[in-house]
């Protein structure tokens, strides 16, 4: 084979002619530079480089393969490593801005899942901080997730031995300690090296459960295999369970193949996404696209081949970017008898936002539905979470006891978990704090998000007078000024409606 020196591959830097090196193999990406899902932006900045490093924070490494084979030039000289163009650096750095700020805080500073952000701020690249905050146009939804949870009060009981506290919750009938979960989140190799194992191995050492993304940056299998072989460690003594979420392909062969693979891997459950049919605006993360690309001297049009197959948008997030292959907008209920005749397990519809949804999914036989409003990261002044169990509850109560509930959307304390259980909540939801912790401290900062929510949540019990979760009911709750503005039907018959 072919191998070529540094120097010559380091003359490829432009646009016009951008090679780059993975894996020890020379690519000429410059035809690919227009089509890349992540923008020519992110390919530029690595022209004439060794880009391995970074490629792989995003992507499984047998993407390569979707490069053409005439792209694959031959090896890179391993003598010669030193004559490539050393990747620019911009933008790289940790986004803490008072000086003081810029230290990381050692762990047992973080007592609460604010705290985690902060701490991820000093460490995480720049890049990597948007796309985990970033949320939809102006940041109303997401703002409206937080402030929701406070709008709410308890209506505590005393004098009820509460000694003992029991906290655990089944999900699909696997129990586990606490009645929250890790929230499917994509990308994880741009939060930590090690990616999604590493989320894993703090999940299971706690034993709380764990929907994982479609939009993983490692592969299905190997994230179970990473299941696997920490339980081993642990000789199979955690409670922690794998369910996945699926984001569907538009080809149904593909989409087939997807469940498949799922199914032979052993996860638990398949929570379907169902509020991206397109991508919302990721407002941050245009910002950032226009800047990377202004650095490298080129302004992305809107009508690069990555975006323009708006028919079939999705985009797993980091770049806010359109993908073409997953989630159609032509997703309709009747695609769930065809899922049906395919995945046999429970079946959860993620991104649930009104009662009519709700009631739709328990008559398409779905199993649970998870009222999410995907962070605020889609619909602009989507409802909160909240407000959509109270619809559920005033509008068609009898789903309650028949389907599992899931919520998810700003759960920042454990009696905000403990409020979504009083109302009929199965269990809940928690993204972001997760992923601040898995890039601050990984493992560990995992396990401590996991040990902080449950302090929070036991005390929460004992403090409103439940010594176990069966016995939060919604009476103990005051939800009186979120119904006050919760839609109402303009029209006589709202049965006629539902
Ligand atoms: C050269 C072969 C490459 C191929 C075939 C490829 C393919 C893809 C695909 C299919 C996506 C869509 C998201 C996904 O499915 O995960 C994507 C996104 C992305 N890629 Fe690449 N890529 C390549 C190289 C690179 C390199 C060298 C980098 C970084 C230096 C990079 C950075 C990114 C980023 C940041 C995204 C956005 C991820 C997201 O939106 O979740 N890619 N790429
Ligand atoms: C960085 C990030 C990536 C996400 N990726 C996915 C995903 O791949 N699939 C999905 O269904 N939801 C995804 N979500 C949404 C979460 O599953 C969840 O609905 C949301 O984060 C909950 O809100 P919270 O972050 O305020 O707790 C993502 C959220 C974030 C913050």
């Amino acid at each position: 084979m072919t191998s070529l020196d540094g120097a010559e591959v380091a003359k490829h830097n432009s646009r016009k002619s951008c090679w780059i090196v993975l894996d020890s193999k020379v690519y000429d990406i410059t035809s690919f530079l227009s089509k890349h899902p992540g923008g020519a932006a992110t390919l530029l900045k690595q022209a004439g480089s060794d880009a391995t490093t970074e490629f792989k924070k995003y992507h499984p490494l047998d993407y390569v393969n979707d490069l053409p084979p005439e792209a694959h030039l031959g090896a890179i000289d391993p003598n010669t490593l030193g004559q490539l163009i050393k990747p620019k650096e911009q933008q790289d750095k940790p986004v803490g801005e008072a000086s003081s700020d810029n230290e990381l805080p050692h762990l047992s500073m973080c007592v609460s899942c604010p705290d985690f952000e902060k701490a991820a701020k000093t460490v995480m690249p720049r890049k990597s901080f948007i796309y985990v905050s970033t949320s939809a146009n102006t940041g109303a939804s997401l703002a409206t997730n937080l402030d929701d949870w406070t709008r709410i009060n308890f209506r505590p009981r005393v004098m009820r031995n509460v000694g003992d506290v029991d906290m655990s919750r089944s999900i699909f009938g696997h129990k586990a300690p606490y009645p929250f979960y890790i929230s499917p989140m994509g990308t994880m190799g741009a939060i930590h090296a090690a990616g999604e194992p590493e989320m894993i191995k703090g999940a299971v050492r706690k034993g709380a459960h764990m929907v994982v993304s479609t939009a993983s940056t490692k592969t299905t299998e190997q994230i179970m295999q990473s299941f696997v072989d920490e339980q081993k460690r642990l000789k199979d003594s955690s409670p922690t369970r794998l369910f996945f979420q699926y984001y569907m392909p538009v080809d149904r062969q593909k989409a087939i193949e997807l469940m498949r693979i799922v199914k032979k891997a052993g996860y638990k459950g398949l929570w379907i996404t169902v509020d991206t049919p397109v991508l919302g605006k990721r407002t941050q993360d245009r910002v950032l696209q226009a800047e990377e690309a202004l650095a490298v001297g080129i302004e992305e049009d809107s009508t690069a081949d990555w975006e323009a197959g708006g028919e079939n948008a999705f985009a797993p997030a980091m770049g806010g970017r359109v993908v073409s292959g997953q989630l159609s907008p032509h997703t309709t209920w009747e695609d769930l008898s065809w899922i049906r005749k395919e995945w046999d397990g429970p079946l959860v519809l993620k991104g649930i936002q009104c009662a009519e949804d709700a009631k739709l999914a328990m008559q398409y036989g779905c199993d649970g539905i998870l009222l999410s409003n995907h962070g605020g990261r889609q619909l602009h002044t989507a409802p909160s979470a909240l407000m959509t169990l109270l619809e559920i509850r005033t509008y068609c109560p009898e789903i309650i006891g028949k389907l599992e509930i899931f919520l998810d959307g700003g759960l920042r304390d454990g009696s905000d978990v403990l409020k979504a259980l009083c109302l009929g909540a199965t269990a809940v939801g928690v993204g972001r704090p997760y992923l601040y912790a898995l890039a601050a401290y990984g493992a560990q900062g995992v396990e401590r998000v996991t040990d902080v929510l449950s302090e929070e949540l036991a005390t929460g019990m004992r403090l409103l007078g439940i010594s176990s979760l069966d016995q939060a009911r919604p009476d103990m709750v005051n939800a009186t000024r979120l119904l006050n503005e919760m839609w109402r039907p303009d029209t006589v018959s709202l049965k006629s409606r539902l």
